[in-house]
């Protein structure tokens, strides 16, 4: 297929997106601006410079360059200009639904408020479903490279909040911080009535991914990449329907693995895994949802077929409701031209 025609594919398909950390959609160019009207230094002197410093060995290198760009955005504005931004570039994309990742400890460890945080963040995304249509949940994601006990204190910073917030996940550095270390805070936050996920399984071994679904029972695995090296988790992940949000340009930029035609997700859609596609950190890793599924579909060859069940991957893994899921799929459907029989 050409590759204009496949763009055009792409770009129609109504999408979901189910990963990404809206931290990691900070534009350098909007970085810049507030950081400017905040008269916060950066430590690169141009919009260049630190567009170059975006080239990263592994998870960590890149981390450390996001949570240092995350510390220019001080005011409910920031969050919300932040959050805007990244929902009208996603609209342009055709993503009409949107789970998002937020690390409040990021911010309230500097001193920002939580109020701060989730009413900038909140607001961006009401305007967005009341002006573009475009559905959303919030998730707060604990930083797994500090204690269960800050994670605590961040649960119940939430609570005032927990109107605003549907789920929490688990992210930051994986190696060495495995899940069974939240074990306590994701029980306590499921009693709050949160869902749950957590990233597992990106550089980390099968056992986090293990962990992540016996010890915090999550509903959905954030990356698992590393899932295809046991044959026993693959089938459970196939039994009980447990998707995985996997971010291929992500995957590359962190040299989660070498090259894209080494991404699993072709494979694990083979063997009937609710595999889906998203973007992770799109302002650092060189794509969106578009590019995300452009730069797999033109790696792997994906076929028409591929595409959709991606689609309806994403919808199906979603907490929307049943009927907000049919909707989507049925609309997935009749864009590939299948009947809902
Ligand atoms: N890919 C990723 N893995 C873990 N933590 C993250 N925080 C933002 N992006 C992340
Ligand atoms: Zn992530």
């Amino acid at each position: 297929m050409a590759p204009s025609e496949l763009k055009k594919i792409i770009q129609g398909i109504p999408k979901a997106e189910l990963h990404l950390h809206i931290e990691g959609s900070f534009k350098p160019e909007l970085m810049f601006e507030i950081a400017n009207r905040n008269n916060i230094p950066l430590a690169y002197d141009s919009i260049e410079s630190l567009k170059n410093a975006y080239q990263f060995n592994n998870l960590q290198e890149f981390l450390d360059i996001y949570y240092t760009g995350a510390q220019v955005l001080i005011k409910e504005q920031d969050f919300y200009d932040l959050t805007w931004a990244y929902l009208t570039k996603v609209y342009g994309q055709n993503v009409v639904h949107v789970e998002v990742f937020f690390d409040p400890q990021t911010h309230t460890d500097r001193g920002i408020g939580f109020n701060v945080v989730i009413n900038g963040i909140h607001r961006a995304l009401e305007k967005a479903k009341a002006e573009l249509g475009i559905s959303y949940k919030l998730i707060m994601s604990y930083l797994r490279h500090l204690s269960e006990e800050a994670a605590f204190q961040t649960l119940e910073a939430s609570l005032p909040f927990k109107h605003l917030i549907d789920g929490v996940g688990l992210d930051s550095s994986e190696v060495g911080n495995p899940p069974s270390k939240f074990a306590k805070v994701f029980k306590a936050s499921a009693d709050q009535g949160y869902k749950l996920v957590a990233h597992a399984g990106e550089e980390g071994p099968v056992s986090y991914i293990w962990e992540a679904l016996d010890l915090l029972n999550v509903v959905r695995i954030d990356h698992g990449n590393r899932c295809l090296d046991d044959e026993a988790l693959v089938q459970r992940l196939v039994a009980q329907k447990i998707p995985l949000t996997l971010c291929p340009l992500s995957n590359v930029a962190l040299k989660v693995i070498d090259k894209m035609v080494e991404h699993p997700v072709a494979v694990m859609l083979d063997k009937g895994i609710v595999a889906t596609i998203h973007s992770d950190d799109p302002a650092y890793f060189g794509g969106y949802m578009n590019e995300n599924y452009y730069e797999t579909a033109r790696a792997l060859d994906l076929n028409e077929v591929q595409l959709m069940q991606l689609a309806i991957n994403a919808f199906e893994a979603s907490w929307l409701s049943p009927e907000e899921k049919g909707k989507h799929i049925s609309n997935v459907k009749k864009y590939f031209g299948v009947s809902n029989e």
